[in-house]
């Protein structure tokens, strides 16, 4: 089952038939209720009379055998996992989520199918950019390739959000300014451009500027002295001559120091709101916001949600102000999941606290078991280039070592002449490290000591911590787990396993949020209260799709599906089973 590369490192695998005779002394025996009221957890008291979970800590190791009856009903593998598991094996699955920003470039059916079957997880939308018409074509051509072609892409909208520091000198591609040239930045309103003024988006957008401040377009394309202030214009001149693109995003610095501006607008704009009314009836699966500020803004949004959207979207918060990264966990507590915008975060601070700040946000992110997009600029040079620059290639691998969920091209994929060839790049880099990861952690454990106990259920929690560890240790193939929400799935891939993680679900929302969740595979089928009926039949269906699976593989299974015979109580079990 595994690829020859991946058999070559394994060093630690053990053979089913040792697997059964090692297991057979350490599980019989093991305690099967907690029957005590209080059970202590890394000194943290745990009330389990609180909770109606019941551990059934049998570590079950057991051989599956075929069962004709159960070879009805379906098993919802997209077709992209279902071929990659088919050519490269259980442990050859890419364990990094790809998520595509949809462009010009790449909205025909065809540009999308080919996005699809090279390994897009996520499709995304950004609100900024083009029409509703436009828009809702490509979510309905996406739901198409899915329904009618059997893929899995997910659809996530992002909002404009209220973005006051956008400047634009009205033309359509990029305009040079040059060293010592004089600029007006104004906020009135003309159509076309004018040469050397580009107009501001916001009315008091010069509030509290003042001669001598800095204006930073982009994080560094060029800067301005500001030299005068004419009511609510201001009269500049450019001090390090670049690039001024349409709709660049500034920033103003005194003293070396960035101006924090106070604009008091609400997070989502009445634009955002109807957008996302659009985006509930389209059926879409996230909704990422800009220029969070803290975590109401989040907060409102998912009530909202809650009453007005029949199915699960999640929410997904976007880190790029210095605001978002004062009030960091709070927001991740909030939200579902974050998106480290590097593009706008470049804006507000300086660019070498990038990298550091990349690296305390996916951490935040993995304790507190939220997904982790790294976005913006990982292959830029693509936008115009067939190759990458040998720098990006190592800003990626960066990202995948910092176990980042998943990865976003912007501009490579929405209007670059190579989106392809880019979404390629991202997909074989990671791979690369997620194996060189996967031989380091074979020698050293450390990355899931780091993991403390920081979850509310640490039932759950602690669960699948020791099943990850378990899996690792045994070297199994794969792991399986049955989960209506993904709260499993996802805990899961908190501990970033060797073996990839099979979700099995019964909700298609479940199956789409699980598309960010780094090493999951979900699948779509039906669960039963039956836990013991639902591996045989799971496990027979993945047969049934032929040269998946095979004799002696090994595999690891988690559940938290309430058993038949005792409504009230949630098992959660490990198991470990070897095919026959
Ligand atoms: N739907 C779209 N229609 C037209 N152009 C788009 C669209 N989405 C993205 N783009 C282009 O791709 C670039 C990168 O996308 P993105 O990072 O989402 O936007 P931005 O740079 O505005 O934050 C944008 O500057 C824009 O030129
Ligand atoms: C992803 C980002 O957001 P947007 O494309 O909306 O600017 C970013 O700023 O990096």
């Amino acid at each position: 089952m595994a690829v020859v590369g991946d058999l070559a490192l394994m060093g630690t695998k053990i053979s089913p038939n040792k697997l059964v005779g090692n297991l057979e002394k350490r599980v019989f025996g093991f305690p099967v209720l907690l029957s005590s009221r209080f059970v202590f957890s890394h000194g943290r008291k745990l009330d389990v009379s609180k909770s109606r979970t019941a551990i059934r800590a049998v570590m079950q190791v057991e051989k599956i055998h075929s069962t004709s009856e159960l070879n009805e009903g379906c098993l919802g593998f997209d077709v992209v996992s279902e071929r990659e598991v088919k050519e490269k094996g259980f442990l050859g699955l890419r364990k990094t989520k790809l998520v595509c920003t949809i462009g010009p470039a790449s909205s025909s059916l065809d540009e999308l199918e080919k996005l699809a079957i090279a390994g897009m997880n996520v499709a995304r939308l950004n609100m900024c950019h083009n029409t509703r018409e436009w828009q809702q074509d490509v979510i309905r051509k996406i739901k198409k390739l899915n329904q009618e072609k059997g893929y899995s892409v997910a659809v996530m909208m992002d909002t404009e959000g209220n973005q006051i520091q956008v400047v634009d000198h009205g033309s359509s591609s990029s305009v040079k300014a040059e060293e010592d040239s004089i600029w007006y930045v104004t906020t009135e309103k003309f159509e076309g451009s004018r040469p050397f003024t580009i107009q501001a988006n916001y009315e008091d957008f010069a509030e509290g500027v003042n001669p001598g401040d800095e204006i930073v377009i982009d994080g560094g394309m060029a800067t301005f002295e500001v030299i005068e202030r004419a009511g609510n214009d201001l009269r500049c001149k450019c001090t390090d001559s670049g690039l001024l693109l349409p709709r660049a995003k500034l920033s103003f610095w005194r003293d070396g120091k960035i101006l924090g501006r106070d604009y008091d607008l609400p997070t989502l704009s009445a634009k955002d709101w109807s957008d996302i009314a659009f985006g509930i009836s389209e059926d879409i699966d996230f909704i990422a916001v800009s220029f969070v500020k803290d975590a109401d803004a989040i907060k409102h949004l998912k009530d909202y949600l809650t009453t007005k959207s029949p199915k699960a979207i999640k929410v997904l918060a976007k880190i790029e102000s210095l605001e978002s990264l004062r009030r960091l966990e709070e927001i991740v507590e909030a939200s579902d999941g974050i998106m480290i915008a590097r593009g706008d975060l470049g804006v507000e601070i300086p660019l070498e606290q990038i990298p550091s700040v990349q690296q305390d946000i996916t951490y935040v992110c993995r304790q507190l078991n939220k997904p982790v997009i790294v976005a913006s600029q990982l292959l830029e040079s693509m936008v115009e280039y067939p190759t990458p620059t040998r720098a990006e290639v190592a800003d990626v691998s960066e990202a995948v070592r910092q176990y980042a969920d998943a990865l976003m091209l912007s501009g490579e994929s929405a209007i670059g002449s190579y989106g392809m060839k880019a979404l390629s790049v991202l997909r074989t880099t990671s791979t690369r490290m997620e194996q060189s990861c996967r031989e380091e952690n074979r020698q050293t454990s450390l990355h899931q000591r780091k993991l403390g106990v920081s979850l509310p259920d640490q039932i759950a929690e602690q669960i699948c911590n020791c099943a990850v560890e378990m899996a690792d240790n045994l070297g199994v193939d794969a792991i399986f787990v049955y989960t209506r929400h993904g709260k499993m799935a996802s805990l899961l891939s908190r501990n970033r396993p060797n073996p990839p993680i099979f979700a099995f679900t019964n909700d298609n929302s479940t199956r789409m949020a699980l598309n960010l969740q780094w090493g999951v595979t979900p699948l779509l089928t039906d669960l039963s209260d039956d836990m013991e009926g639902n591996v045989k039949k799971t496990v027979e269906l993945i047969k049934g799709k032929g040269g998946m699976i095979k004799k002696e593989d090994a595999i690891l299974v988690v559940s938290d599906i309430i058993p038949i015979s005792t409504a009230q109580t949630i098992f959660q079990s490990i198991q470990v089973m070897t095919i026959s």
